[in-house]
């Protein structure tokens, strides 16, 4: 492990902690694999650990169809993620990305547990989309090395990781997760730590708008998707992205956004609210806008 040499000592990222093996924790995992670091993935769950790594092979396995990744890479890849239900086992890891479900008690929690068993030099990022990393930050024996690391779903694909500094976040910690994110080969954008930063300061009330325009019967859902695919260039409709991200993420977003702007404009919409307590959460349940049971997937309204 070599030593950047600034004063608090952190060191050069050349390890990965994962928490959360869900849709982006895998494409974390992933990402970092393909670049070389070795990978820990923690997730409460085993079976959750054993379908992520499904899933992480059978994108692997995609790349390697398009001559993107030879078979040799990717076994080497796999070979280096390390997967467990004990936190104890990032003990290692020169950073652990936090990418669990969008829960703010659930995340201070994760993170209120993990700092004793990390080095004390690791920095702690979030992937979350929305919480305020300050917020988290403060529940930590570490608020000068905890930081945003929002990646974008999917992760192989994507290009964008959204960068957000705490408002203790030091310069040594913001430096090593933007060559982190570079190494991994995605642009950055510095967002300030405000409700859902950047993209989903944007992208999740024109997602809500999307629902609220379903709501009011201004089109079916595959008309609106139409509309937005055709119309606007977008290469999912807002309703298939929707359930692409997840809608108890998307409703987790709004009610940050909500709350934490205090404006009306940002209430979330009630049908988003009755499919998601409905337990329709979209892709990853087999329903949410569409029914994924059938092929290609039904439009439900
Ligand atoms: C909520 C948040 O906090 C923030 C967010 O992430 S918001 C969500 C941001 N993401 C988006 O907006 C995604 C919008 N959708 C898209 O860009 C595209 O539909 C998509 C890239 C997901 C799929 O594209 P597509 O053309 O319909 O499908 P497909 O042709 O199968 O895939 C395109 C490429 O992505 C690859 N791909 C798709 N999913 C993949 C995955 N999970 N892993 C690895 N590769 C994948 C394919 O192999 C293909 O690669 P090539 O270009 O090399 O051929
Ligand atoms: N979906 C998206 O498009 C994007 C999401 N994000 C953010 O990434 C994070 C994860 O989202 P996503 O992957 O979609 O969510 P998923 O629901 O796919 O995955 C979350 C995973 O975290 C697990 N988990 C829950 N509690 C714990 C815990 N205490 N310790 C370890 N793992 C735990 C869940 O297990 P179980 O299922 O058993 O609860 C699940 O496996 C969220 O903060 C989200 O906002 C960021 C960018 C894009």
């Amino acid at each position: 492990m070599a030593a950047t040499g600034h004063s608090l000592g952190i060191p050069e990222i050349t390890s990965v902690g994962v928490i959360g093996a869900g849709q982006m924790g895998n494409g974390i995992a992933h990402v970092a694999a393909l670049a070389g670091l070795p990978v820990v993935l923690v997730d409460v769950k085993a079976e959750a650990l054993d379908k992520a790594l499904a899933t992480i092979r059978r994108n692997m396995d995609r790349q390697q169809a398009k001559g993107a990744l030879t078979a040799e890479a990717k076994e080497a890849a796999l070979g280096r993620i390390r997967t467990g239900t004990e936190m104890a086992l990032l003990g290692e890891s020169d950073i652990v990305i936090e990418a669990a479900t969008e829960r703010e008690a659930l995340k201070l929690a994760i993170f209120k547990a993990a700092c004793p068993l990390l080095k004390p030099a690791a920095i702690l990022a979030s992937n979350t989309s929305s919480i305020p990393i300050t917020r988290l930050a403060a529940a930590t024996d570490r608020p000068e090395r905890v930081i945003g690391m929002h990646f974008m779903n999917p992760v192989p694909v994507m290009k964008l990781v959204e960068v957000i500094r705490g408002i203790a976040t030091d310069e040594p910690t913001f430096d090593a997760v933007l060559a982190l994110a570079g190494r991994l080969g995605k642009v950055t954008a510095v967002s300030q730590d405000y409700p859902a930063f950047i993209v989903n300061r944007i992208l999740i009330p024109m997602i809500n708008e999307a629902v609220q325009a379903l709501q009011e019967g201004v089109g079916d859902v595959r008309s609106i998707d139409t509309a937005l695919k055709l119309g606007a260039n977008h290469p999912m409709g807002p309703l298939e992205l929707a359930d692409f991200i997840g809608l108890d993420t998307c409703l987790a977003i709004m009610r940050v956004l909500h709350e934490g702007m205090g404006d009306s404009k940002y209430r979330p919409s009630p049908l988003l609210v009755k499919y998601v307590e409905a337990g329709w959460l979209g892709r990853k349940a087999g329903r949410g806008f569409y029914d994924y049971s059938q092929d290609p997937p039904k439009a439900t309204r």
